[in-house]
């Protein structure tokens, strides 16, 4: 349904944009319906870069995203309306998503301003009960309140619930659960395991190992804007092959703490993101490891067994 061919995004940065950032880099995965693909990495890995290029906020430097055969750069107007109608996002703050002004059902009515000016108010009541019970929300609880009246899980539902209203096939949802409690992340966390089960793909981005884990089909590692290690939950978790992977793991009971930018260290595998001899900046390329479990490396690679020099 979503699918990444080797995409790429460079920002320009410094002073008159003179320096280029390679925040992703030859990221390809797929996400099929009713699967949930976790994006797992430490803080500027590139993560929300790759949301955003999925949702078009941000354009790609290179290669292609395409959903339903579809290729995203492509899509005007009508055809683009078309695609958020199916692929929506849900951000990490759900409180700069509303307008403190207005009440935080106005998310709601721009959604029916914007794409079902026709339906009629009967009809619309009873979509938004149904997208609201769908999300476990009292609609008298929280229709016709203003955002600070509201907690930041029940604002997050909502924006699910607005989503559903679009009857969307792909939600992004990157960080959604971070600035939760804990009582309240669980909730949002079993809602996203309902719309699952409903045939909604879910990009869960997220920085928390465990997270990813507890929902994800597929696990996708990416480190500095390269994915080191993705493929089935259960291979990745079972048997995590890039060092990379192995400290995230092991640094798991440090639950809800953000990973500064780990550094590796060099052992005798050469599975490494730099080519032992120091020609291939790019960084190895996947290699199969397993049914559905592939590793950057560059042993592998070359048809060596991993962990020899
Ligand atoms: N609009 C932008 N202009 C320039 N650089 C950017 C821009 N957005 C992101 N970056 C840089 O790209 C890199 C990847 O950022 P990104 O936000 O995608 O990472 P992330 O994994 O989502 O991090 P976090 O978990 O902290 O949100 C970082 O170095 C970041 O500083």
């Amino acid at each position: 349904m979503l699918k990444l061919e080797g995409v790429s995004k460079t920002y320009k940065v410094g002073a008159f944009a003179r320096q280029d950032l390679a925040a992703v880099r030859d990221v390809s995965f797929e996400l099929r319906p009713g699967e949930v693909v976790s994006l797992i990495g430490e803080s500027g890995s590139g993560k929300s870069t790759i949301g955003r290029m999925i949702l078009r906020l941000t354009s790609t430097t290179s290669g292609t995203i395409t959903f339903g055969g579809k290729d995203i750069a492509t899509l005007r107007r009508g055809a683009l309306r078309d695609y958020y109608r199916e692929a929506q996002g849900v951000f990490q703050d759900p409180f700069s998503t509303y307008n403190p002004v207005f009440k935080a059902d106005r998310v709601l009515t721009m959604i029916r301003q914007s794409y079902f000016p026709d339906v009629g108010d009967a009809d619309w009541r009873t979509r938004v009960r149904e997208a609201l019970a769908a999300v476990s929300l009292n609609p008298d609880l929280v229709l016709d309140k203003y955002p600070h009246q509201l907690s930041g899980g029940q604002l997050q539902r909502l924006l699910i619930a607005r989503a559903l209203l679009l009857d969307i096939k792909l939600l992004v949802a990157d960080e959604v659960i971070s600035m939760l409690d804990a009582s309240t992340r669980i909730d949002v966390l079993n809602l996203l395991a309902d719309l699952k089960e409903r045939g909604l793909a879910v990009l869960f981005i997220t920085h928390d190992l465990s997270l990813g884990n507890y929902l994800a089909d597929q696990t996708v590692i990416l480190r500095r804007g390269s994915i080191v290690e993705r493929g089935a939950t259960a291979e990745v978790f079972g048997d995590p092959t890039h060092p990379y992977t192995r400290t995230l793991l092991s640094s798991v009971p440090r639950l809800g703490e953000r990973w500064t930018d780990t550094e590796l260290e060099h052992g005798p595998c050469r599975y490494h993101q730099l080519h032992p001899d120091g020609t291939d900046p790019a960084g190895p390329a996947l290699a199969a490891v397993g049914d559905d479990h592939f590793v950057a490396c560059f042993a592998l690679g070359e048809d060596r067994k991993c962990g020899q020099p």
